[in-house]
């Protein structure tokens, strides 16, 4: 996945022009997770949306598997899915209806994609509550179906948008690292919108740190063994960087 030089331009109701990137280069690799953390209004959901094809990019280059995001947007559907910060679930659908819904739409046969969604919902930890609806199950539990959706897909790529925000924090932590897990044991390749600097570098092979209008300031690799001191440094380096041009 690379972001080559490029630059979104958005024109509102009354003309104004927003630009709202500006030369961000970025490049992804198979199997890496990058978190992408910046201050409100720096760019981030804007590139975001273009990986998932939503838009084109005024100049510049988007390419998601050698592919362009927004002009192969069929040949690219499936191999990318999205954990949403409130799970985004269907609310007239039950917990296994959700995670099939995506194979649903891929046409996979109504017996296959319940055995899909009932195994993906039991490494979630929801064995036996494959019937609930969303509304009887906890916050956390509907991002565990979420997360399961997004996996049922098999997806080469995962994008996470604030995925563990809505959650209080230890079970943002705890499923935050099953999450992990997860990606890595299945070796997807990630990109993970924060506004958080401790949550960028918990789950970020590397971290980008973006800053009004949408650029990439500064990269950050995370070393294997990561000491509390080393650690330290990094969370003051990130903010450093991300407090030098304060956003809006
Ligand atoms: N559709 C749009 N029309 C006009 N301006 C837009 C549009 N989408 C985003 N913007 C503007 O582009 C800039 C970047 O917005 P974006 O949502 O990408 O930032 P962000 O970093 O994701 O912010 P947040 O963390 O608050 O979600 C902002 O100034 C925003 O107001």
């Amino acid at each position: 996945m690379t972001f080559d030089d490029v630059s979104k331009v958005f024109v509102t109701g009354d003309g104004t022009r927003v630009q709202a990137l500006d030369g961000l280069n970025l490049a992804v690799s198979r199997g890496e997770m990058v978190a992408i953390v910046g201050q409100t209004g720096c760019g981030k959901s804007t590139a975001f949306n273009l990986l998932l094809g939503l838009f084109a990019a005024s100049s510049g280059t988007v390419s998601v598997q050698g592919m362009d995001p927004h002009g192969d947007f069929e040949a690219l559907k499936g191999r990318i899915a999205v954990v949403f910060q409130d799970g985004r679930l269907l609310p007239w659908r039950n917990a296994q209806d959700n995670v099939a819904l995506g194979l649903e739409y891929q046409g996979v046969s109504k017996s296959d994609r319940a055995a899909i969604a009932r195994d993906w919902l039991a490494r979630l930890g929801l064995e036996g509550r494959e019937k609930a609806y969303p509304y009887e199950l906890s916050g956390g539990m509907r991002q565990r179906v979420g997360i399961a959706r997004c996996f049922a897909l098999n997806p080469d790529i995962i994008l996470c948008d604030e995925s563990f925000s809505a959650l209080d924090e230890l079970t943002a932590e705890r499923l935050r690292g099953e999450f992990l897990r997860l990606v890595k044991d299945e070796g997807k390749t990630g990109v993970f919108i924060t506004h958080s600097i401790e949550e960028a570098l918990t789950v970020g092979d590397r971290v980008a740190v973006f800053r009004a209008p949408g650029h990439v300031a500064a990269e950050f690799e995370r070393p294997e063994t990561l000491s509390e001191a080393d650690l330290s440094r990094m969370r003051k380096s990130v903010r450093d960087v991300m407090a030098t041009h304060p956003s809006p």
